[in-house]
């Protein structure tokens, strides 16, 4: 897990772009288990600038290119998820397999749930038109964007951290849109370095339905009605 986020803190920090903490050194402890270290940021009092923060998360999208495509280096976690990074050259496939099919297919051992596997198999085979006319390019993402993982350094800088890093479709970025509280500053700003692609909106809900089964698989059946919401709405649509 500390290696995951250590080379994603490292990735993003080559960048230049948004601030994050410098990763030092990772590794076993004697004692077991593991530790990281990494630069400490004393945090500001202010919840920063939406504006700034937009404009530099852009930055580090349009920065953090991939040769190997759609995938990073190491797997990592989200939450305590484990989440597969394997290398794909096409985006569709490796959302599809890797992202909202790796939680399906938790979802079915963990609860059961043939329902909710079996309709999200059925959105995955139909999902392809919604990418149509965008043209998308792997970006390097945080990954787990949410409010608890965005805070600001001493002048007011935003600072992103805990991330669960990888190269993706700039727009999964916002699959934690619904804790993180962005508001209008922040994507028009980030809009004006990374402009919006065709089909945007239809494609919002797709990349928030990987993070609700994610949580539905953390925390239980609370969090089942809204994946199952999006799924059907997809269902109905397409
Ligand atoms: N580099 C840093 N410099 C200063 N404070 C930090 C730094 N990294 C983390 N923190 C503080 O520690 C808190 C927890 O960090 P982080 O989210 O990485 O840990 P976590 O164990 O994954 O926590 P959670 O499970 O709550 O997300 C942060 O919200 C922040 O207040």
């Amino acid at each position: 897990m500390f290696e995951g986020e250590a080379i994603g803190l490292n990735a993003m920090y080559n960048t230049k772009s948004v601030r994050v903490p410098r990763p030092f050194k990772y590794g076993p402890l004697p004692t077991g288990g593991s530790f990281i270290i990494m630069e400490f940021i004393e945090f500001g009092s202010s919840r920063g600038n939406q504006s700034i923060l937009g404009k530099r998360l852009a930055e580090m999208h349009k920065a953090g290119k991939s040769e190997k495509g759609f995938g990073f280096d190491v797997d990592n976690t989200i939450g305590s998820t484990p989440q597969t990074n394997s290398w794909s050259s096409d985006w569709i496939v490796f959302y599809s397999e890797h992202r909202l099919g790796y939680q399906l297919k938790l979802a079915l051992k963990r609860f059961g749930d043939s329902e909710i596997y079996e309709k999200g198999q059925q959105l995955i085979k139909k999902m392809q038109p919604l990418f149509e006319a965008a043209v998308i390019e792997p970006c390097l993402l945080h990954g787990d964007l949410w409010s608890g993982n965005i805070s600001t350094d001493k002048n007011g800088d935003p600072v992103i951290l805990d991330p669960a890093c990888y190269y993706g479709h700039n727009e999964a970025e916002f699959g934690m849109s619904w804790c993180a509280g962005f508001g209008g500053s922040f994507y028009s700003s980030y809009f004006e370095v990374m402009p919006k692609q065709p089909g945007f909106e239809n494609r919002k809900d797709l990349y928030m339905l990987y993070h609700y089964l994610n949580h539905y698989n953390l925390f239980g059946y609370g969090y089942r009605s809204s994946a199952m919401s999006i799924i059907d709405s997809y269902l109905r649509m397409l």
